[in-house]
């Protein structure tokens, strides 16, 4: 079953295109990841695959059903870039987090058993479950991104989409990201993330797609880190110096990659 579908996709904000031409397809089950250069367009790929930029020419599909007449929007947990700097949002991490159940139990109907359960087991997921009580404020970068994993994870989505969720992040919080996100592909989970770093998520990405100059220039299975770099402790890819001074991504298409 294919749960994303894009064809032929441009979009962009106010006079400016910012995405040309965009072909993708995500079927159940996989894991993707977005990668390329800044500004290159990641973010609004995912965001206009979302209905949060308006489509201008081309088509989106999420589960089989076109993007306008998607309803559905409790089977996707969207991860946005990050929390507003400086937001001051006085809520805890469990009612950040709770409010992940809201599209699953509907505004009014105040929360029941099932809905607490999937909140701690989503905090748990993610190793917060001693921060529940905790004002999202008082918790460092990462530990805010990882709360607003353990959000989408408590909807119990199908789709998960994260917008470069391990940017600016800890290494006890990438691993504790990657365990939550293995758990969520084991359970048969489908997601979609934007990367600059593949690091401890690695062993997860099935597919990498290359986006450049609001394109996709390349897509296939992402480069295994070589030479040192593969032995333990390098588990991260490094910008490739070539691909890099051409200005192309962040990352240099392998054999395995293919070209669209
Ligand atoms: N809300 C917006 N309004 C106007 N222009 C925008 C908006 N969001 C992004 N852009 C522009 O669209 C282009 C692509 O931005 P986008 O955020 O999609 O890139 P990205 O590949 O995700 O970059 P990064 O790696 O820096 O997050 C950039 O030139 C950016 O300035």
């Amino acid at each position: 079953m294919t749960v994303i579908e894009v064809n032929h996709l441009a979009a962009g904000y106010d006079g400016r295109e910012i995405l040309r031409d965009v072909t993708l397809s995500v079927a159940a089950g996989d894991v993707v990841a977005v990668l390329g250069a800044n500004g290159s367009g990641k973010s609004t790929l995912i965001r206009t695959i979302l209905g949060l930029v308006p489509i201008r020419r081309g088509e989106v599909e999420l589960f089989g059903t076109p993007q306008r007449r998607f309803r559905r929007w409790e089977r996707v947990g969207y991860v946005p870039q990050r929390l507003g700097a400086g937001s001051g949002v006085p809520a805890t991490v469990g009612e950040v987090v709770s409010s992940g159940r809201l599209a699953r139990r509907g505004l009014f109907r105040p929360p029941g058993a099932a809905d607490r359960a999937a909140v701690h087991q989503a905090l748990e997921a993610v190793g917060l479950l001693d921060r529940i009580g905790d004002p999202v404020s008082t918790l460092s970068g990462g530990q805010q991104q990882r709360t607003l994993i353990a959000r989408a994870l408590a909807g119990r989505p199908d789709l998960l989409v994260l917008d470069e969720p391990t940017a600016g992040v800890d290494a006890a919080s990438q691993e504790a990201f990657a365990g939550a996100l293995t758990a969520f592909a084991a359970d048969g989970g489908t997601i979609l993330l934007v990367l600059h770093e593949l690091g401890p998520l690695r062993p997860l990405i099935g597919r990498a797609v290359v986006v450049h100059e609001g394109r996709i220039a390349h897509q296939g299975v992402p480069p295994e880190p070589a030479g040192h770099h593969a032995e333990p402790g390098h588990d991260h890819v490094h910008p490739h110096a070539d691909a890099e001074q051409a200005g192309i991504c962040e990352w240099a298409p392998t054999d395995g990659m293919k070209a669209y």
